[in-house]
C-alpha cells in the first residue's frame, strides 16, 4: 500500500476547504500537512506536500500554480471563475507540473454532462431550444457557475458554436422572440442551496429536463480526494475529471 499523500490544503477556512480537510483526516490514505488561507504563502507552506488541493478564489490562482511549479508540486483544483488570462496561467503551468482542474468534482454532474451531450446530439438539430437554470447559495461570489460554463460548452461543442456566442445572460424588456440559436443561462441565488444544476431542451409540445442536484458539498471534497491519489506520480498536464474518471463506467452489473 502507498504511503499517505501528503496534502496541502489552499482555501482552507473556506466551506470546500474546510470539507476536504474533514474527510481527508479520517482517511488513512491522507495526511494533511498544510493548511492555507488568504495571506499564507504558498511558496513556504506547502513545502512538505505531495499534492495540494485548492478550493479558494481565482485571484490567488497566478500565485499558487508559480508556487506549485517552483515547488514541483501535483495539483488539484475546483476554484471557479476564472478570467482568460487565468486559465492561460493554469495551461502554462500544467506544461511543467500535473494539474486536474474540474468546476465540479461531483461523479454525478460528469455523467449530466454526458447526458447533455447525448440529448443535444438528438435534440438540437431537431429545433430544440435550450436553456441552463443553475441554483446556489447566498454566498457564491461568480455567475454562472463553473458548472453551467462546461455544460453550456459541452452544448456549444455539438452545434459547433463558441458558448459564449450563444449565451444569454437572463432577459428583462422587450426582448423580442428567443432566436433558435441563443442558450439561455440562469443563476439563482439565495439560501444555503449547496448547488443545482438544470440543462432544459425545449420544443413545441415537450420538454426534457436534466437535473443534478448536491445537498452536500461531501459529493464534491470526495471527488477531489480521489482526485489527489490519482495525480499523484502523474506526468506534467492538464488534466479534467473524464480524464480522472475515464470514459467507460468502472462498475459492471
Ligand atoms: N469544483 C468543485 O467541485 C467545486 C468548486 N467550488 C469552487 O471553489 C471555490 C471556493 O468555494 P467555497 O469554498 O464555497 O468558497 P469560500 O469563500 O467559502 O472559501 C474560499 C476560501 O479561499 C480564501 N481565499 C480567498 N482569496 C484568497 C487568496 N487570494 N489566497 C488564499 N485564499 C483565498 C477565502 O478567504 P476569505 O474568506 O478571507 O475570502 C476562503 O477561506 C469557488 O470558486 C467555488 O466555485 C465550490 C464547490 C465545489
Ligand atoms: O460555489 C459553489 O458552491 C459551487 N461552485 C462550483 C461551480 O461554480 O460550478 C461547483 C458547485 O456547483 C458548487
Amino acid at each position: 500500500m502507498n504511503s499517505p499523500i501528503q496534502l496541502g490544503v489552499f482555501g482552507a477556512k473556506g466551506k470546500m476547504g474546510q470539507e476536504i480537510v474533514r474527510l481527508a483526516s479520517s482517511d488513512p490514505r491522507f495526511t494533511v500537512v498544510a493548511q492555507l488561507d488568504r495571506g499564507d504563502d504558498p511558496l513556504r507552506g506547502f513545502v512538505s506536500c505531495d499534492v495540494i488541493i485548492d478550493f479558494s478564489h481565482p485571484s490567488a490562482t497566478a500565485s499558487l500554480v508559480e508556487a506549485c511549479v517552483a515547488l514541483d508540486k501535483a495539483l488539484v483544483s475546483g476554484t471557479t471563475g476564472h478570467t482568460s488570462e487565468e486559465k492561460a496561467t493554469i495551461r502554462d503551468a500544467a506544461q511543467k507540473i500535473p494539474i486536474l482542474h474540474a468546476p465540479n468534482f461531483s461523479l454525478g454532474v460528469m455523467v449530466l454532462g454526458r447526458l447533455v451531450q447525448e440529448a443535444a446530439r438528438w435534440l438540437l438539430g431537431e429545433g430544440y431550444e435550450v436553456e441552463i437554470v443553475e441554483l446556489h447559495h447566498r454566498n457564491k461570489l461568480d455567475a454562472p457557475s463553473g458548472t453551467a460554463c462546461r455544460l453550456a460548452e459541452m452544448i456549444g461543442q455539438s452545434m459547433q458554436r463558441q458558448w459564449q456566442e450563444m449565451a444569454r445572460f437572463g432577459r428583462a424588456g422587450q426582448t423580442g422572440p428567443r432566436s433558435k440559436e441563443e442558450l439561455g443561462m440562469h443563476s439563482l441565488r439565495g439560501g444555503d442551496v449547496i448547488g443545482e444544476h438544470t440543462v432544459l431542451f425545449l420544443t413545441e409540445g415537450e420538454r426534457l429536463e436534466l437535473s443534478h442536484k448536491a445537498w452536500s458539498r461531501a459529493a464534491f471534497a470526495s471527488g477531489a480526494l480521489k482526485g489527489a491519489l490519482w495525480i499523484r506520480n502523474r506526468p506534467a498536464g492538464l488534466y479534467s475529471i473524464e480524464d480522472m474518471l475515464g470514459s467507460q463506467p468502472k462498475s459492471s452489473f
